[in-house]
């Protein structure tokens, strides 16, 4: 396939991410298109960006090879119907980044077409973001690399073998980036109690989460375990600290949190 022409419908949050990660790694904002019935937010990516826009989901269909599905997963068989009601859907790839929809929900609204799963997240609008990725069996090995290139524009791809794979992404990377903005708010908060203003506060914890995680990206050779001891040496003050997020067992809180983001995944599937 030439250059696919590329089609969001649902240009919320995760959409206007993933398009702008696009942009920002050089794509043709002519290839790149987006869908929502809610004009401002079509305005803002359209004079952002310079894609094109479309306030109907058959003229977006209509417009693109490869079909991004980003509207809210209680919306999603209501668009997927229209879609192949009203519309063409043969010879296009179909991309979906919601939580708790299968491939199979979307093959009984969709018909047989072929389905990319993607669970990306939040900062694949800056280049940084982790897509999982699951392809359901008739999906050729042309379709699996346009979506696998297509999210690789945004950050790093993780392919996974079962579709559960992509709940467990959900916990780990989906909804992730939501536990570290809750954790640095709290650390930006009592910053803030102890005198510092909003915007010195902000930058503490901003820097130090990016200073953190790009020194743990630099050196995969040691644990993250082991970079927490690195800092807390014995009789300092970080063990102080570090001793009471363990008195509140840190561990079990995330995982109990995780667990709870895959159950939540699962009761979509089951809803439906
Ligand atoms: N927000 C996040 O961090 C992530 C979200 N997702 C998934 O992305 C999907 C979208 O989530 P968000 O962007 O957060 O939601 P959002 O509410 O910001 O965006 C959804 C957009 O879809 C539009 N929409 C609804 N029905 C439509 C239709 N029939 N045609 C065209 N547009 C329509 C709405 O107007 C809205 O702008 C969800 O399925 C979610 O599971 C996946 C990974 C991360
Ligand atoms: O919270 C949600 O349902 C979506 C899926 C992962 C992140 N946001």
């Amino acid at each position: 396939m030439a250059t696919p022409r590329i089609v969001f419908i649902g240009a919320g949050h995760m959409a206007g991410s993933l398009i702008g990660g696009m942009i920002k790694q050089g794509m043709d904002s002519a290839f790149i298109g987006a869908c929502d019935h809610n004009p401002p937010k079509l305005e803002q990516l359209q004079s952002h960006y310079g894609i094109q826009v479309y306030s109907d989901s058959l003229s977006a269909l209509n417009s693109a090879d490869v079909i991004v599905l980003a509207v809210k997963p209680q919306v999603m068989q209501a668009l997927c119907e229209t879609l192949k009601q009203d519309g063409d859907v043969s010879g296009k790839l179909f991309i979906s980044v919601a939580a708790g929809i299968t491939c199979s929900h979307l093959k009984k609204w969709l018909g047989d077409v072929p389905i990319v799963r993607c669970m990306p997240n939040l900062p694949a609008k800056v280049g940084l973001g982790v897509s999982g990725l699951y392809a359901s069996v008739d999906t050729n090995a042309e379709l699996r690399k346009i979506a696998e290139q297509t999210l690789e524009c945004v950050g790093a791809v993780i392919w996974v073998e079962k579709e559960e794979g992509i709940n467990h992404i959900i916990a780990a990377a989906g909804s992730a980036p939501a536990y570290f903005f809750l954790f640095m708010d709290a650390i930006q908060q009592y910053a803030q109690s102890l005198g510092f203003s909003e915007k010195d506060a902000r930058n503490i914890v901003t820097q130090t989460a990016l200073g953190s995680a790009t020194l743990a990206m630099s050196d995969p050779g040691t644990t993250l375990a082991q970079m927490c001891q690195n800092v807390a040496v014995k009789g300092g003050t970080t063990a102080e600290a570090v001793r009471v997020f363990n008195q509140a067992d840190i561990h079990t809180t995330v995982k109990k949190a995780m667990q709870a983001a895959i159950e939540r995944s699962q009761q979509l599937e089951d809803q439906l």
